[in-house]
């Protein structure tokens, strides 16, 4: 009953959002009471306080050197939870000086709203980061082997967040990544690759630009599962990030490194990567066949002859003659086999 009852209430103020490839401007939610907030971004929410950036303009990137200011939600905001990746207004000391606290009053819609499943130790899903544009989907080709249910549910996840998914397949030291990239060739997915070398002064990540280039002036999640190496890319990317790698713990599916709080790091080309070491699966149950179908934008006209409300995974479903009739090109049987197996990676127990 408790976790009913939370789960509703997180409902009515969550903010729904439509998938927005061309990123328009957020609209603001709240009334702009406060006339004088200045603009700042959410880069880490940890126990109630948000380290905020502020922005020269409400639209930009913040700059890696923008001033820090300490803020908390003020009451006005209702139950609305603040994340990583949130914009905002603040008002009050926003000096960022020692000890000093500013309050944010306003929030902005979210353009992107990336979800994590309720789990044993939380039963509300919650938005983990928003206004993120692009869900880096990190998969090792080997050790552990990749596991193509989660890396189809993490495309369900970004699709649904409004996000522009990548495909970044590590360790192709260990194996070539054709070997493993059969299963989502049809998807026509940006994919990077990255292997360890040995070099005179060390191991280091190779590959590292094709990613970075994808990662500039964006603001960019990685999400994978325990020991595919995404530390190791973080702290490849960002010097200064110093997280701790380690071995695969197959029994809690984490690293020895967990903490439960996001946070934004800024990249020295430009550009943030919002590190969630929390996140190990998405919840996926609201995500609805339309959303998953604007990522196939060549099955999309089929659809018009579907029935009200199909789930396009039934034998009344449009598609099938739609591609049977060649609507969707000569790939479109395979497409729609695609399309059905992310649609079904919605829903079931099992790998994540
Ligand atoms: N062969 C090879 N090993 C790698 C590569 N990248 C990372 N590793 C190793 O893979 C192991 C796991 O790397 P991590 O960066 O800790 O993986 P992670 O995804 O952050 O794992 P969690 O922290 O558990 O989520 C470490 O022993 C790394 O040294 C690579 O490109 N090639
Ligand atoms: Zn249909």
């Amino acid at each position: 009953m408790p976790a009913e009852r939370s789960r509703r209430r997180w409902d009515e103020d969550d903010v729904r959002v439509r998938p927005n490839p061309r990123g328009s401007r957020p609209r603001t939610k709240e009334r702009p009471v406060h006339a004088d907030a200045v603009p700042a971004v959410v880069v880490a929410v940890d126990r109630g306080r948000c380290t905020c950036l502020l922005l020269e303009a409400p639209g930009a990137l913040p700059a890696a050197g923008a001033p820090r200011v300490t803020a908390m939600r003020a009451r006005e905001l209702g139950r609305t939870g603040v994340v990583v990746g949130d914009r905002v207004g603040l008002v009050g000391d926003v000096s960022g000086q020692p000890d000093t606290l500013a309050r944010i009053v306003r929030l902005e819609e979210r353009r992107t709203v990336l979800r994590r499943t309720a789990d044993d130790t939380d039963p509300v899903e919650r938005v983990v980061v928003a206004n993120a544009d692009l869900l880096v989907v990190v998969a090792a080709v080997a050790d552990p082997e990749p596991r193509s249910r989660l890396v189809d549910r993490c495309l369900v996840a970004a699709y649904a967040a409004g996000m522009t998914p990548l495909l970044c397949l590590t360790k192709t030291d260990l194996r070539p990544s054709r070997e493993v990239l059969g299963a989502w060739a049809p998807l026509g997915l940006d994919t990077v690759s990255t292997h360890r070398e040995q070099t005179p002064e060390g191991l280091r990540i190779a590959g590292l630009d094709a990613l970075r280039e994808r990662l500039a002036d964006r603001v960019s999640v990685l999400v994978g599962h325990s020991g595919v190496g995404k530390s190791t890319l973080v702290n490849a990317l960002v010097p200064t990030a110093e997280r701790a790698t380690g071995r695969v713990n197959d029994v809690t599916g984490r690293g020895r490194h967990t903490s439960t709080s996001s946070s934004a790091l800024p990249l020295p080309g430009g550009g943030w990567v919002v590190d969630t070491p929390g996140i190990r699966s998405f919840g996926l149950a609201h995500v609805r066949p339309e959303q998953v179908l604007l990522a196939f934008p060549d099955l999309e006209p089929g659809a018009a002859g579907c029935p009200r409300g199909c789930t396009h995974d039934e034998p009344e479903c449009a598609l099938d003659a739609w591609v049977a009739g060649a609507g969707a090109g000569p790939a479109g049987q395979v497409r729609l086999g695609s399309f059905r197996r992310l649609l079904r990676a919605r829903t079931g127990e099992g790998e994540d």
